[in-house]
């Protein structure tokens, strides 16, 4: 596989051509290095992705859009690294991913992820939490065998971003005790920013060391991705309120009917508006009929969430724009990163 920046043709088709590339040139590493685990955890693991159903047998696959190898790619080639070197560290910032994401379904007690039952309906709590342990410590493994000369610094930058997420994690189960009133948007934004931000800052980091860029470089790198990342959860967060189930796999207003606290529903809390008054009051009802569901959705739009969620979108997408072009002074080099950026706050699912 070689993929050129010209692959990147800005009609919305780009970064969809890339990240097809990317599975294709990452997937079989993600899948060996899985296959590798123990039987009893690999079962899980294997499920997750899609590659075996919960009684063994083959299947598809299903695993995941693959933002963050291509983030790790397209950083490597813009910095003029020969990508195909980067493939183990795509994979391993691919495993992270989904460590947090087999976890994330636990906390959040997610009946669906990627149009399937979650591994942790399927398997039970236990067995899922392991299996994510599991895939967090083979994405440093594979770091750490990798023969790159980059893959050590690689390994301790991604170890010190999991630690990130883990305590942007925490952050957002704290949040969820607290008055809604009582949480500042600005805790919330350094919540998404460690929660969802530090990974892909982190893919661009580990891309841009495995160009061999310097500190600058890869300062500037984390700096794009994290804003990026910032702008993809206030999407997600949108797209957990007004995304379509079909495209989603997850019901209508998922969010709201999990009395999630998210970004959008923050900033309508804590409008001081008569409709933020009016979902603090459906917040307060134990659960949510499709009709309250609905109602909740307006009442975040008339607090002015929606609008917020997207000037916030748009303004750190801005600012990833500004870190990229630090990194590569010569913007038409990462076409390709800015591609997959403008994909991520377009996306619809
Ligand atoms: C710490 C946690 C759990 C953060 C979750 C952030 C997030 C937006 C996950 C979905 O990613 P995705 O859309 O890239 O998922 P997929 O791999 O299925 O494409």
């Amino acid at each position: 596989m070689t993929m050129t920046s010209t692959d990147a043709v800005v009609d919305g088709q780009g970064a969809v051509t890339l990240l097809d590339r990317t599975r294709t040139a990452v997937n079989p590493q993600l899948r060996s290095t899985v296959e590798s685990l123990p039987d009893s955890i690999r079962r899980v693991a294997m499920y997750h992705f899609g590659w075996e159903r919960a009684d063994g047998t083959p299947d598809a696959g299903q695993p995941g859009k693959a933002i963050r190898p291509a983030l790790v790619l397209a950083a490597a080639r813009a910095l003029g690294a020969d990508e195909t070197r980067a493939v183990k560290a795509a994979a391993a910032v691919e495993l992270a991913h989904n460590f947090t994401l087999l976890h994330d379904d636990i906390v959040d007690e997610d009946p669906t992820r990627r149009h399937r039952p979650t591994a942790w309906t399927v398997f039970g709590i236990p067995d899922a939490l392991m299996a994510g342990d599991a895939m967090s410590a083979l994405a440093l493994r594979l770091l750490a065998e990798d023969p790159h000369p980059a893959s050590a610094a690689a390994a301790a930058r991604l170890a010190a971003c999991i630690i990130e997420l883990c305590a942007g994690q925490q952050a957002d189960c704290a949040f969820e005790q607290r008055d809604p009133r009582e949480v500042s948007l600005d805790e919330c934004l350094a919540m998404a920013t460690a929660k969802t931000g530090a990974l892909l800052g982190c893919s661009c980091a580990v891309g841009a060391l495995y160009a061999g860029a310097g500190e600058e470089e890869v300062a500037a790198m984390d700096a794009f991705g994290r804003e990026a990342g910032l702008a993809f959860q206030l999407i997600d967060d949108l797209i957990g309120i007004w995304g379509d189930p079909e495209r989603t796999g997850k019901p209508a207003g998922a969010d709201l009917v999990a009395h999630k606290k998210s970004l959008p529903v923050v900033a309508a809390l804590t409008s001081g508006t008569p409709a933020g008054e009016e979902l603090a009051e459906l917040y307060s009802r134990p659960t949510l009929d499709a009709e309250a569901v609905r109602a909740a959705a307006d009442a975040v739009e008339r607090a002015g969430g929606r609008d917020w969620a997207q000037a916030q979108a748009a303004e750190r997408m801005g600012r990833a724009v500004e870190h990229l072009a630090q990194a590569v002074p010569d913007l038409a080099a990462a076409e390709d990163l800015l591609a997959l950026a403008e994909f991520v706050t377009r996306r619809t699912r």
